[in-house]
Parts: C-alpha cells; structure tokens; sequence
C-alpha cells in the first residue's frame, strides 16, 4: 500500500525562540539546523530576518543543508503600503532561503484591533505577499494566525484569507491556534470542511499547547485531513509551547495508524537519534531534560512498582506500549520501596551481580531496601549507594578503611585583612591497613572542608581516588518540625567522564551529608580497582 507524504515543519529556532527564558546565539541555532537536517525533518524555520541582528545574519550567508529546506519567517506586507515599499517584507525577500513563511492575520477581529486595517486592506496584504515571494523564486507559505478563534467568528473571512494565499500560489497554507485554546474535534470539524476549499497536501496545522492538546491537535488536524505539521523540539515555544516534535515524531512513525497511512521524511535511524537529539538542545539551551517526556525522558521507560517489573523481566512489551531502543532509549528497573526482587534482580543484572531468584539474600537486600526507604534513603537515585549496600550483603565491598571519627566547625572571626568572615574547618580520623591518619581541611562551608578533609590523605589508596569530584550536591527535608530528617544525594565524578550518586540520610544534615560522602570514596576506590587490605 503506498503511503502519503507527511511533512514536518520545525520552528525551534522561531517559535521556539519565544519561549520565555530562550536565546539562540547563531552557533547554537546553526547546530540545531544540524540536527534537524541530520534526522530528515522537511522544513526548518530558522528566524525571522530584519528582526534581530542574529536572525539577519543567519540567513545573511547561503547554508548548505542535506535535505532540510531552510525557511524565514516574516509578516505580510503593513496595510497602505506596497510590497516593494515594505522594507521588512524586503528583508525577508532577499533573505537566503528555501522557503518563507509570512505570518497572516486571518481573524477579523484581530485585523480590525491589532492592525487597525480594513478587511479588504489584510486580504490585499495577503495577496501581495504570497505574490511577491513566489516572483522572488522561493517556495511560500502563509501561517494563518489565529485561524481557529478567526473561523469561529467569522468562517467566511477566514477562509477567504485562507484561499487567497492558496490562489495566489502559497504552497502551503498553515492553520494555526495561535491562542492555544482550540479542542481536538473542533480542529477535526473546521479542518475537514477547510479541506472542502482547499485540499489537504496543501494545508499545515500550527497547534499551540495552552490546553495541553497541541499533539492530539495535530494529529487530529492530520487525521482531518492536513499533510503538515509545524512544531518545535522539546515544545519550545510561545507561553506553553507549540507541539512538540519529539512526541509527535515517534507516534507517526510507530503507531500503526499512523504509519501505515504515512511516510515522513524522517529514517528509522533519525527515531533512534531522537533521544539524544532532545537532550542536545536542553544542553544547548542549558535546561534540565524533563524526566518524564514522552518516549525520551529519562523515566520514559522506568519502571518502580515490582509487579510490572516482575512481567517486564519475562516480556517488555507486557508494560511498554513501544521498545524504547527505536527512539534511542532505554529501559530501567529502578530499586524501591515499590519494589520486589524483579526490581532487585535487573539492577543487580545491570552491575554485574547474578543471583538467583531463590536465593535467600535477595529477600534479606529487599528487606534492608525497604526498611531504609522507610527512614528516608532513596535508592532509585543512588545507584553507587544501592550497589554498595548490595555487594555489602553479598560480601565483596573491601574495607578499606574505617572512620574513627570527624568534627566540623563553622566560626565567624576576623581575617587576616581585618574583615569578619565565615572559616569553616573539619578533621577526619581513619584508619587505612592498621594506620591512624588525621587530616585537616578549610572549605567554603562545613561539608566542603569535611569532603576536602576525607580525601586528603588515604594513604595507600591515595592514588585511585586523585580525580575524583564532588559534582552536585542536593539536600531534601523529610519531615517538617524539630523531628525532621535530612536526605543527602551527592554526584561525583571523575576523569573518565562517568557519574554516580550516593545518598546519606540523618536527622543531622553534616551526618548525612559525610555517609554519601563516605560511600562516593569506596564506590570510586571499588570501580578504579583498589585491591583489598
Ligand atoms: C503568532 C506569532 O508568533 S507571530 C511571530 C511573532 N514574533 C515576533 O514578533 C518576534 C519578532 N518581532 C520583532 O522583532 C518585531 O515585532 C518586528 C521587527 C517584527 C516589528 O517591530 P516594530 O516595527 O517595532 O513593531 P511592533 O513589534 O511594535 O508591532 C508589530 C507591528 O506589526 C504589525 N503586524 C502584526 N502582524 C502583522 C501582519 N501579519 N501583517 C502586517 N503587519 C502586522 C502590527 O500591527 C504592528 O504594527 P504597528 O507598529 O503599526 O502597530
Ligand atoms: C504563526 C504562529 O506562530 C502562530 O500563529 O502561533
């Protein structure tokens, strides 16, 4: 059965860049042009040149892209002035490009408040834009703002602007909820009887997400009848973003009623880069991912409560409604409270530990797990520390040494040029192979001096802890009031560019802080190979 062409439009670096906390430098933006182009998206809008000196610039130079069509945004030409008298729209003509996306006003209230034109006046822009792009040899399309809210006031105007585009030789002509507010049947209903006037592989849909409905908008909207979908990665993009492309992407490619009916010009190979490629632009953009996105979060696949755990071990598809290896993800079992030995099993799996299901040491780990969660240990995001208090159970964790004892002090004093400042000092006594070594440390607050004041001298073992780092440090309170417990997670990591977390919990926050402390130096000594005493 052939299949229709189903075109992805990305507006990242446009939409995208009005996201509030937002800013592409053009290195940034040329990289994501990269990756969109890398993973076969159709359409990529990269700015809107003449509005900022990064976007003119942008498209000041020709880009080379492998199958990617590289478009600018502008506006239709002001009402009372001609196309070639609109030296914005000039700028966004002679931009270098593929295609241009000119943004149209087609709700006649908006015309009449926001423009302050005639209806006539909006429809000439329209018409004179769509016109003059298309002399200027570039493939054109008109995003028709706020189409919906328009179509719902007034069908006949709206349409109108709709079909003078189209007439005028728009390629596409680009429904959007600018407002975000439309429900999927209503985009269903007004999409079909659009398809009445102008057909379907002529039509886009540009859903925003302010009821949570962008996706199921699109699809709905595809569904209707339209043959393109603009939106962003991550859902970037104005107030509650646009539709995101990191959904949408996996479900038209492996929902069967999707796939069947529709190629994209997306490869299997661009699905598994999905995961990567939207933690990338988080890391361009400096944002935490977001662990539970859709197919690529880090929780996508994971897994705590033991009765799906247990099914997932004899068949993954028993709780996963797509493998997570076709998006580039991965599948994780993760060791609770919520748990059983299903859970316990897979991590011990993944670290190299096999035991058997029978075995009575499994259920005495499960009982220490569960008994520890219950004092405020998380184990499910310290896996250094739930590997540890495993292969303590099992005997293999050395010891390498044996604390005897630290005292921190935090003192508000004069300094040597006179001003008052805070010194914060700690001592750490252990016991490395029958030696007492005593070390002393300032830090810049009390659990600084005391990370610094443990792995100053470890005598022998000294040399395989020399580039380890104290990443991230997070404390949660437990329990409100004079009763409350604090739970520590510490991020270390070292020179091979791997991380592991550790967790310490305690009603006193340097107590705390010092066991994840402890337990990050052993999990380093144990993975750079320190031999036993
Ligand atoms: C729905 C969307 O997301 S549309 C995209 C919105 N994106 C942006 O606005 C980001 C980039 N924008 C900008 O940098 C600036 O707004 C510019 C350069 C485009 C224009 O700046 P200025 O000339 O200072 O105008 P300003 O931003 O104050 O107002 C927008 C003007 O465009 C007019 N306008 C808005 N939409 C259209 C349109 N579709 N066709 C013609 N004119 C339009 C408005 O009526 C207003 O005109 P006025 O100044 O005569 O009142
Ligand atoms: C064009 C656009 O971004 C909108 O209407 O939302």
């Amino acid at each position: 059965m052939t299949r229709e062409r189903l075109y992805l439009f990305d507006t990242t670096l446009r939409d995208g860049a009005q996201t509030a906390g937002v800013n592409f430098a053009i290195e940034e933006k040329l990289s994501v042009i990269a990756m969109l182009d890398g993973i076969g998206i159709d359409y990529v809008e990269a700015g809107y040149p003449g509005a900022n000196p990064t976007d003119t610039a942008l498209f000041g130079e020709a880009r080379a892209l492998k199958s990617a069509r590289l478009t600018a945004f502008g506006m239709t030409k002001r009402a009372g002035r001609s196309a070639s008298n609109d030296p914005g729209l000039q700028t966004v003509l002679t931009a270098k490009s593929d295609a241009l996306c000119f943004v149209a006003k087609t709700w006649d209230y908006h015309v009449d408040v926001a423009l302050g034109a005639t209806l006539d006046e909006n429809l000439d822009s329209i018409r004179e834009t769509v016109r003059a792009g298309v002399a200027a040899g570039r493939e054109t399309m008109i995003d028709c703002e706020h189409f919906f809210d328009g179509y719902k006031a007034n069908p006949d105007y709206a349409l109108a602007c709709a079909k003078a585009a189209y007439e005028e030789g728009a390629r596409w002509i680009v429904l959007c909820d600018t407002n975000g507010g439309a429900l999927p049947h209503e985009v269903a209903k007004i999409v079909s009887e659009v398809t009445v006037h102008i057909p379907g592989d002529h039509l886009g849909i540009h859903p925003h997400d302010d009821t949570g409905c962008a996706v199921a908008n699109a699809l709905a909207a595809v569904g209707a009848g339209v043959r393109q979908i603009q939106g962003t990665l991550n859902g970037l993009g104005e107030r509650c973003g646009n539709a995101n492309l990191v959904s949408l992407i996996p479900t038209l490619k492996l929902k069967p009623e999707f796939r069947d009916r529709f190629e994209t010009g997306v490869s299997d190979e661009g699905l598994r880069n999905l995961t990567h490629l939207s933690r990338m632009l988080d890391e361009i953009l400096n944002r935490n991912p977001d662990r539970h996105a859709p197919y690529v979060g880090v929780n996508a696949f994971a897994t705590k409560a033991g009765i799906h755990a247990s099914a997932i071990l004899k068949d993954p598809k028993t709780y996963e409604h797509v493998p997570p290896e076709a998006v580039g993800n991965k599948r994780r079992l993760l060791v609770s409270d919520q748990g059983g030995k299903s859970n316990l099993l897979a991590e011990l799996d993944r670290i190299g530990l096999k035991v058997s299901k029978d075995d009575p040491r499994l259920g005495r780990l499960l009982d220490e797990v569960k008994d520890r969660e219950n004092v405020g240990y998380a184990y499910e995001g310290a896996a250094a520390s739930f590997e540890l208090l495993a292969r303590r159970l099992l005997g293999t964790v050395p010891a390498y040494f044996d604390v005897d004892g630290f005292r921190t002090s935090v003192e508000l004093r004069h300094n040597s040029q006179g001003a008052l400042a805070t010194v914060c000092e700690a001592v750490v006594k252990l016991t490395v192979q029958g030696e007492s070594l005593m070390s002393v440390a300032e830090g810049n607050g009390p659990v600084n001096a005391l990370d610094l004041a443990l792995r100053k001298d470890l005598g022998v073992y000294q040399p395989y802890i020399q580039d380890l780092r104290l990443t991230d440090y997070k404390v949660r309170i437990l329990d409100g009031g004079t009763e409350a417990v604090t739970r520590v997670m510490i991020e270390s990591a070292d020179d091979s560019g791997d991380s592991w977390t550790t967790v310490g919990v305690s009603a006193n926050i340097i107590d705390a802080s010092f066991q994840a402390l402890v337990d990050s130096v052993t999990y380093k000594l144990m993975r750079s190979g320190a031999p036993a005493p």
